[in-house]
Parts: C-alpha cells; structure tokens; sequence
C-alpha cells in the first residue's frame, strides 16, 4: 500500500521479488474479505485528521489522554455513521493505533459478561455495553496482588435483609490498582471479589459494579477512584487511564453477581452450578488468545522498519563492489534481522491456529464438555508467555538494527516498544503463565499411562520411543524435512519435561522442592510451546497455502525453527538428542535460508501491508525516503519553534558571559 510522494527507493529490491505479493497480503490478513476490510479501515484512518498520531510522544500526560479520549470518541462516531460492522469496527480501532479503554470495554469487561452471566444477566447488560452507554473495565488485579488471584483482598458480603453485596476494600493492598479504562473512563468495573455469605468466604467471584454517575460521570458515593500515574516511556501505554479503585461498604444489587458460574439466592444460600470455576479466568483466556495475533502485528511492524531502513542504509564497501554496502547485505544484520521477520511471519500462522483452537473449546463449552480446558489453558497461557516476550525483545533490538537513528522517535520504535512491554506483565506474568504450563506438562506425564494425551500434549503419549532415540542428521540437507525437525522439538520438549518430572517424582512432594526446580519448570515450557510455534507454523503451511507464495514461506518456516534449534543450541544439546556437528549443520542451513530470504526481504515486509500513517516511522517509510524526512522532522522539534531557544536569557547567556570567575582555568 503505497503512500508515499512519488519516488520509491526500494524499487530496485521491489523488483528481486519471488513471489506473488498479493497473495501473500490476502494470507497475512487471514482471507480476501479480512484483507479487504483492514484495507478499507487503515485508509480511512489513515485520511482523517482526528486520528493523527503526530506530535503525540511530545504530548503532556493530560493532553495525550484528552487527544486519546476524543480519538475513541470520534471513532465510535464514526463506526456509528458509517454503520461499520463489529469486525470493521474493530479493525478501525486497531489502526487508531493507540490503548484505550474501549480495549477493555470490548476486550475484557463484555467478554467477562458473555462468559459468565446469565442469560438474564446478558440481556440486561449487553445491549448497554454494545451501544456505549455504560463503559466497563475489568478489575481484577489490586495493589497487593496480581498473579495470585486467590489473594486478592475486596469483599462483597451479602446482606439478605435488603438483598444487596456489600463492596468494600478492608486494606490498602486491596485497592485494586492497574485495571485500564478505570482511571478516568470507565462507569462500569466488573470487580473481582471475594465472596461472603452469612460470614463464609466463597473465594473470588465477579460483580458488575457502577462506580461513576451515569449523569455527570462524578464517582458514585463512598467510591474512590483516579488514575495511577505516569507510565513507562513517551506516549506509549500513556494514553492508557490504568486506575485505582476503592470501595468503602457500597452497595450493589443481588443481581449484579455474575451468576452463570454460582448463585446466591434471595435467602443468601450459595449454590455452585456444576461447570469448572475456572471459566471464571474466561475472559483472561480470550484475551491471551488474541495477544499471539496482535504479537505478531507489533512484531510485523518492527521488522517492517527495520528491514526497509536496512535495504536504504549504507555503511562501508568493499573492493569487489562500487559504492558502499546497504546494510541489510552484511551476514550479521541478516542473522539478526531474518529470525524475526520469519518470528513474525509464524506468530501470523499460529494465531491463526489460536483462533479455531478458541472457537473449538467455545463450541466445546457450550456443549458443557470441559475436556480440553486444560490443554487450551496451558496452550494459551504459554504461546501468550513466549510471543510477547520474543516480541517486546525483538522490537528493541529492531532499533537497534537501525543504528543510532533507531533511539529517534521519529523511527517509531522507542515509543512501539513502550507501547507493547507492558504485555509481558498484562494479562498474566510471562513467568507465572510459563509455570502454569509446566504445571500441565507434569500432570500430563503423571497420568501419561491412563490417559492418552491430545491436541498440543499428544507428543508425550510417545514419550518412551522420543527418549530412547536420537536425531538421524548427517548431512545439512538431511535438516530439510520437517517430520525431522518437529522430531527433534518434541524430542527436546519430551526429555526435558520427563527429566523435571523425574527429579520431582524422586523427592518428597513438597512446595520447596517444587520451587527448587522452577527454573528447569519454566525452560521444559518453553521447549513445549517452541514445539506447538514450530508445528503449528508447518501444520498451516501444509493446509492450502496458494502456491504462488508457498515456497517462500516454507523458507520462512525453515529459518524460524533453525533459528530456533540454534538459539536453544545448549538445551538440545543437554538432552542428548542432537550433536554439536548436527548443530553445525543446522546453522549452515540457516544461512542459505538467509540467502533465499534476501532477494525478497522488502517485498515480505511489504505484505504485512502496514501504511506509513500505521507505521509513524521515517525510516520504515514505504518510499525509502529516510534522510529527507528524518531532516524535515527535526524541524517539527518544539526546541526548534525558535532559532534562539528559550532559556537563553536565563541560563545560557550567564554561563556565556559571567567569566570574571572561573576557577579552573589556569590562564
Ligand atoms: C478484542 C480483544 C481480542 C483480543 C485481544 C488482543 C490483543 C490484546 C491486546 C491488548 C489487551 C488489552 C489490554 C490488556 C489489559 C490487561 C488486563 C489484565 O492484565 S487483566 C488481569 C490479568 N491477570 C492475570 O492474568 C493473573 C494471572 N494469574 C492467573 O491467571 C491465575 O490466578 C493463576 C493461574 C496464576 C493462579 O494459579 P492457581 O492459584 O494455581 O490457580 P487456581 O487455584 O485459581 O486454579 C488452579 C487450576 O486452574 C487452572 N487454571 C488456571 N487458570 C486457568 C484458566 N485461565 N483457564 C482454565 N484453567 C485455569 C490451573 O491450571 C489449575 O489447574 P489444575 O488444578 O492444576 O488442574
Ligand atoms: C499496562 C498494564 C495494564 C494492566 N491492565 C489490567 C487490567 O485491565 N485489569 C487488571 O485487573 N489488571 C491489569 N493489569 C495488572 C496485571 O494483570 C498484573 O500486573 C499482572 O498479572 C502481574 O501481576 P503482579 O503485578 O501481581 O506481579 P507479581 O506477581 O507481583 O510479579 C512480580 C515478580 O514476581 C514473580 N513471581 C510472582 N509470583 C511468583 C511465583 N509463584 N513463582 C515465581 N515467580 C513469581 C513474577 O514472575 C514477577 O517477576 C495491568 C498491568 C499492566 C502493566
């Protein structure tokens, strides 16, 4: 999608293309009507001036959020003139480009309540929540506790003489603290509570609690409530209104207790229906779903700039060549930067891969069968884990791959990555979510003779034939298959998982023992959702890709998973599956995927089809035209509204005529 003034300086890397590009755009956008539709909402964003992204790391706190709330406003309009569909109007908000509370809004607190109200619960609140008349967050996390769910510390104690939940926040640490949209937004919270019957405590159920006037938006009485403070970076999260919360013995209705999952009747009996309570953690699910997808994008968009900076750049020569080298030729800046283009390329496939995963357990929990909860939960919670911390990585070293001109804002980068960091801590620690899958993988291997392991665990039902042989390797091409290679992921996966299992399996059960071998815990995880990123990614290519494209991304997908196999050398090496000669002869392969890559590098960036209004970036612009925009935007820098800069008089011109006294000169 081309926007920019005319002459295009990757022409020449535009035309090394091998592949069909517009077959490529439709498949990363996941079909010609999702294509067709992120075409038609990132133009229309792209031409309305309310939507600007200009100026925005310069913005003071309450000028940034301001210009965020009339973004959102404004696209609501918009979505409502326009009659946009809920999947346009989604697209239109993910080019607005900016967190918002309208994420939670429809991100979190409506998927809370599809999950678990009631069908009379649903019809009551849904319709408000789908036209905007309330606007809801999803207050979960206090300032005592996050990760541990269980702790959390508010109350909401039934009083059956007048059938009303008592909300209270009895300690500092329970105020909750961080929930997005709450700050300043939200009229809504859906509060996460303990709940107290007749001086029992039920453990944490959800509760729709309204916390600001409907009228003049003021907190509701005996509501405390404000934003957090400034966050990390320019811009960034910063248009985000993460809040605080406090209650201080307000009263909501009976009825506002989400009660798909257990009731307390008028009398104040509590009944638990008889589905998992871990459907309560459902909207935690489908958010993590979502993040392997949206990884993806931020990834795509860090690659994009940096692999067309790469190709702009030049630095040094050498005698066989005229004129000095573009960057992007060096071997380096390939064995940095290819890894993550093909990263993102197999995030795009395994989210993907997500979506049928989610719809399928959907399905699956409408029909009341629970059965693979578990699997879904450890697979969600670990690719969410692995694709966010690999992708809050790889934007930084993005910038670096660009040189000193990468720390600019105008790069785009700084402020990419400060928006996107935060979803390594957000919807679960990538630690304590690489834990719960280990907690999976040891409960798979414990119950690996009675029950035959499915879906992305079904690799473990072999585990005896993957632990007794090794990898058949001997020449580099022999790497060029992919029942091999997925051979040596589960391999790795199996033997490390079975050797924790082992070593625990030997002890005595007890919770330190358990945490002594945390560390080997979180590494078997990550071998296991490495084998489901690496399988999945091949399982969809071999699934009709167009073949105009198929042979580029089987490229992709082998250097995904040798870069893999190389940057996780040690632990392949460790299980004894592989050699350091097989190693080798992976990491030769590797470089002739880098040499089949590079004649296409541009255009693979290209079909991400990101427009240079969505990337906000001077060097990853789609004309190439780095330098003279990189100049011209230091001219917008507010220090230059002045040639003689404010401050002189005060600061400068004393330090620059006061030298009657200056006690280290020795003249
Ligand atoms: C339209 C949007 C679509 C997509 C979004 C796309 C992109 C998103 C972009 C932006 C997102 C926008 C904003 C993000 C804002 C952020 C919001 C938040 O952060 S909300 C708060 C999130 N908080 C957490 O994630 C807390 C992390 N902690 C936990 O999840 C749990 O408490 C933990 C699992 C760690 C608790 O452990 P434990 O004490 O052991 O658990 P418990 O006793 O409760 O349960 C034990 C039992 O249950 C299993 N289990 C745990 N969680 C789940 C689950 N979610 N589903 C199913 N099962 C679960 C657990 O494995 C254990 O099972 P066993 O008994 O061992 O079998
Ligand atoms: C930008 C942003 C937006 C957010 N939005 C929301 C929202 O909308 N709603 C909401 O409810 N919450 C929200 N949160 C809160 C977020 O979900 C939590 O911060 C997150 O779940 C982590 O919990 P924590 O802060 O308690 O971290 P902690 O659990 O205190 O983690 C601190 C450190 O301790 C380690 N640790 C903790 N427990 C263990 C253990 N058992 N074993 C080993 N290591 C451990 C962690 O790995 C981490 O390194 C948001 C957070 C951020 C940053």
């Amino acid at each position: 999608m081309q926007d920019g003034n005319g002459l295009d300086h990757l022409a020449g890397e535009r035309a090394m293309a091998q592949f069909d590009l517009q077959a490529m755009k439709v498949y990363l956008a996941g079909g010609q009507r999702e294509y067709e539709i992120s075409t038609k909402m990132a133009q229309l964003v792209a031409n309305d001036p309310v939507f600007s992204k200009e100026d925005r790391v310069r913005l003071a706190r309450k000028d940034l959020y301001k210009n965020s709330l009339r973004k959102a406003g404004h696209a609501w309009k918009t979505i409502l003139e326009k009659g946009l569909s809920e999947v346009e109007g989604l697209k239109l908000r993910h080019f607005v480009d900016e967190p918002t509370y309208t994420d939670l809004h429809w991100g979190m607190f409506i998927p809370a309540i599809k999950g678990q109200g009631t069908e009379e619960q649903q019809h009551k609140w849904l319709p408000l929540a789908y036209k905007m008349a309330i606007i809801g967050c999803y207050a979960q996390t206090e300032l005592g506790h996050g990760s541990n769910v269980q702790g959390l510390e508010t109350t909401a104690t039934f009083d059956p003489t007048t059938d009303e939940f008592i909300m209270h926040s009895p300690t500092v640490t329970s105020t909750k603290w961080w929930p997005g949209g709450l700050g300043k937004a939200s009229t809504h919270a859906l509060v996460y509570a303990r709940l107290i019957t007749d001086k029992k405590d039920h453990g944490i159920h959800a509760f729709i609690a309204p916390i600001r006037s409907l009228e003049d938006h003021t907190p509701l009485p005996n509501v405390t409530v404000g934003d957090i403070g400034v966050k990390f970076g320019n811009g960034g999260y910063n248009t985000m209104d993460n809040g605080f919360l406090r209650f201080d013995h307000v009263r909501i209705p009976r009825e506002n207790m989400l009660m798909r999952l257990a009731t307390v009747t008028k009398d104040g009996k509590y009944v638990r229906s008889n589905k998992p309570r871990q459907l309560g953690y459902g909207a935690m699910v489908f958010v993590r779903q979502g993040i392997v997808i949206d990884a993806s994008i931020y990834l795509s968009r860090a690659v994009t700039i940096a692999v067309r900076y790469s190709a702009v750049r030049r630095q040094f020569g050498n005698k066989d060549e005229p004129g000095e080298l573009q960057v992007i030729q060096y071997r380096t800046q390939q064995s940095r930067l290819f890894p993550l283009l093909a990263t993102a390329y197999a995030y795009r496939a395994v989210g993907f891969w997500m979506k049928s995963l989610y719809a399928d357990v959907m399905k699956r929990l409408n029909d009341n069968d629970f059965s693979t909860l578990p699997e879904v939960h450890a697979c969600t919670a670990g690719l969410k884990s692995i694709t966010t911390s690999v992708t809050a990585d790889g934007i930084e070293e993005c910038r670096k791959l660009c040189g000193g001109h990468g720390f600019l804002c105008a790069s785009g980068l700084p402020e990419l990555y400060a928006a996107y960091v935060p979803a390594c801590t957000y919807e679960g620690d990538n630690t304590i979510l690489l834990l719960q899958v280990a907690r999976f993988l040891l409960k798979t291997l414990s119950q690996v003779s009675k029950v035959r392991p499915v879906g992305t665990a079904a690799y473990l039902g072999n585990i005896k034939q993957l632990s007794t042989q090794n990898c058949k390797v001997s020449q580099g091409h022999d790497w060029l298959n992919t029942s091999v290679l997925l051979e040596a992921f589960e391999a790795r996966s199996a033997r490390q998982a079975a050797a924790v299992a082992l070593r625990l399996a030997k002890g005595s059960g007890s919770e330190a023992e358990f945490q002594e071998n945390t560390p080997e815990l979180v590494e078997s995880a990550r071998a296991h959702c490495q084998l489901i990123l690496v399988s999945k990614f091949i399982e969809q290519l071999q699934t009709g890709t167009p073949e105009g494209i198929r042979k580029q991304l089987e490229v992709l997908c082998y250097t995904y998973a040798f870069s893999q196999l190389i940057d996780n050398a040690g632990d392949f090496l460790a299980t004894g599956y592989v050699t350091g000669n097989q190693i080798a002869l992976a990491k030769e392969e590797l470089k002739h995927m880098f040499d089949k890559i590079r004649p296409n590098a541009v255009a693979l960036v290209d079909a991400f089809d990101h427009t240079d209004d969505y990337l906000g970036s001077a060097l990853g612009r789609y004309d190439g035209d780095v330098y003279t925009h990189l100049y011209k935007g230091a001219f917008k820098e507010s220090l230059n509204d002045t040639v003689v800069v404010d401050g002189y008089e005060e600061y400068l011109k004393p330090v620059l005529t006061q030298n009657l006294w200056a006690p280290h000169s020795k003249l």
